[in-house]
């Protein structure tokens, strides 16, 4: 049996944290692979180490001093190594952090020294083997993940070593440069690397007993997920459910490795099962709901825009010339909307604008900014008559005006768009119609 562990920053951010999860590793022989994050949040008001790393680059990059805030950061890590009792120093790695910094190493190999430097206490704490990641996570030089090579190269490595620590987060590219995943990426670490080694399965320790049907930012105590697929998982996690990155049930997937979401303050609880497949009926009608805000929406009006030939195509080509991705495109007989992330578009809003103007000739195109999307996600939704009517029906009663509604063809979720000050209103009123009154 080959179980691979992850443990958070939450699960990693003090000498105490790191004592539990000492405890949990040690209670099961089986959990041979471990993956730590960088330290996170001790409280609600702390910072994560990743961000502290990032804000001490960008000092080093605008040539200020940054000993102070380098300081800061080597006091958390001795805090641990202290709080564990252990005799290691970090001030080689430190003079060697303060060295690149200067140098102007990239933010990427700032951002990994986080699970770097936490691996290595992590490593001598538990009397495991540390292996870089440099070593066996590569990119190419476009930065995209290089599957093919990381798996061979971390299944030739691992078949040899019993027990290893491998931190989270990066790899490097095919010039040796230390290049990150996306933010919260050790879970995609953790996933690479279960799938190298063909584990039995792959633990993702965390703060929170499993997968919720919702944010525990908007629902109090909402209900654990006890067994979700990983197409639910996909929608969920893409859509903000933080828990989880969307993409680390890629390399698992393929394998049929199940993830257990996991609370490293209460190991007791079973947490999240995460599989291909199950026969287990979901609790409720729907599985999860998740959100995001901070979208526009670009709304085309053009008589006769259906029998135009290509215009869809000719709208879309003008944000992939922007470099804009689309999140949504519901239409109708003569209209056509396009969901965007606000961030993105802001800056290209003038050009997007001009070319639809220039390419599809629009009888009128309006905006409507500061829109959130929210996804209800559920595999028991196809079999259940009335779904969206009872989603509708509860946003109505809670005064939410739905502007967007999009069901998927698997008939997995269906999206609704409302104005971001209707976001947690929204979701509230979905759980409960669905989970509390388990209409
Ligand atoms: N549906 C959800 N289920 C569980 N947690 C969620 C969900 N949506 C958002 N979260 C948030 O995700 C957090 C865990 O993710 P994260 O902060 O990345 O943890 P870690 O530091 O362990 O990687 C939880 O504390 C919770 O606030
Ligand atoms: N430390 C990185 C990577 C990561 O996965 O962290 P966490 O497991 O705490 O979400 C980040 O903050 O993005």
């Amino acid at each position: 049996m080959i179980k691979v562990v992850k443990f958070g920053g939450s699960s990693l951010a003090n000498a105490e944290q790191f004592k539990k999860v000492g405890t949990i590793i040690c209670s099961d022989e089986a959990r041979r692979y471990v993956v730590p994050s960088a330290p996170g949040k001790r409280n609600s008001k702390d910072t994560k180490v990743t961000d502290m790393l990032y804000q001490c680059y960008d000092m080093a990059m605008a040539e200020e001093d940054f000993t102070k805030t380098l300081g800061e950061i080597e006091k958390r890590y001795m805090e641990i190594i202290k709080g564990l009792d252990l005799t290691m120093s970090l001030d080689k790695e430190f003079e060697q952090i303060a060295a690149d910094f200067k140098a102007k190493k990239g933010s990427d190999y700032a951002a990994s020294r986080g699970e770097y430097l936490n691996g290595l206490i992590m490593a001598e704490y538990l009397g495991y083997e540390f292996i870089d990641a440099k070593d066996v996570i590569f990119f190419d030089n476009n930065g995209v993940f290089d599957a093919d090579k990381t798996d061979a190269v971390l299944a030739q490595k691992l078949k040899g070593i019993q027990k290893a620590v491998i931190p989270g987060f990066y790899g490097a590219l095919e010039n040796g440069e230390i290049k990150t995943f996306s933010r919260g990426g050790s879970d995609i670490t953790g996933s690479i690397i279960a799938k190298a080694v063909k584990a039995d399965i792959y633990e993702n320790w965390t703060d929170v007993s499993g997968f919720l049907v919702s944010d525990p930012k908007i629902i109090k105590n909402p209900e654990v997920i006890s067994t979700i697929t990983y197409k639910e998982l996909r929608e969920l996690s893409y859509m903000g459910a933080t828990v989880l990155h969307e993409d680390a049930i890629f390399p698992v997937r393929k394998e049929g490795i199940p993830i257990n979401i996991r609370n490293t303050n209460s190991p007791e609880d079973p947490g999240t099962m995460i599989v291909k497949n199950t026969c287990l009926k979901p609790e409720y009608t729907i599985t999860g709901i998740a959100g995001k805000k901070g979208f526009v929406a670009i709304n085309i009006e053009k008589d006769m825009m259906n029998s135009e030939i290509g215009f869809g195509r000719k709208v879309l080509r003008v944000f992939e010339d922007n470099g804009i991705s689309f999140e949504h495109m519901p239409s109708g007989i003569d209209t056509l909307t396009v969901f965007v992330h606000q961030d993105e578009f802001v800056e290209k809003e003038q050009s997007v604008l001009a070319g639809i103007d220039h390419v599809a000739n629009p009888d009128s195109v309006d905006l409507e900014s500061d829109l959130a999307l929210i996804a209800v996600v559920g595999r028991g939704m196809r079999q259940t008559r009335g779904t969206a009517g009872r989603i509708f029906s509860a946003l109505a009663h809670a005064n939410v005006n739905v502007k967007m509604i999009d069901q998927g063809s698997s008939e997995l979720n269906i999206i609704i768009g409302v104005s971001n000050k209707d976001f947690e209103a929204a979701i509230k009123a979905v759980y409960d119609i669905f989970v509390l009154s388990k209409l």
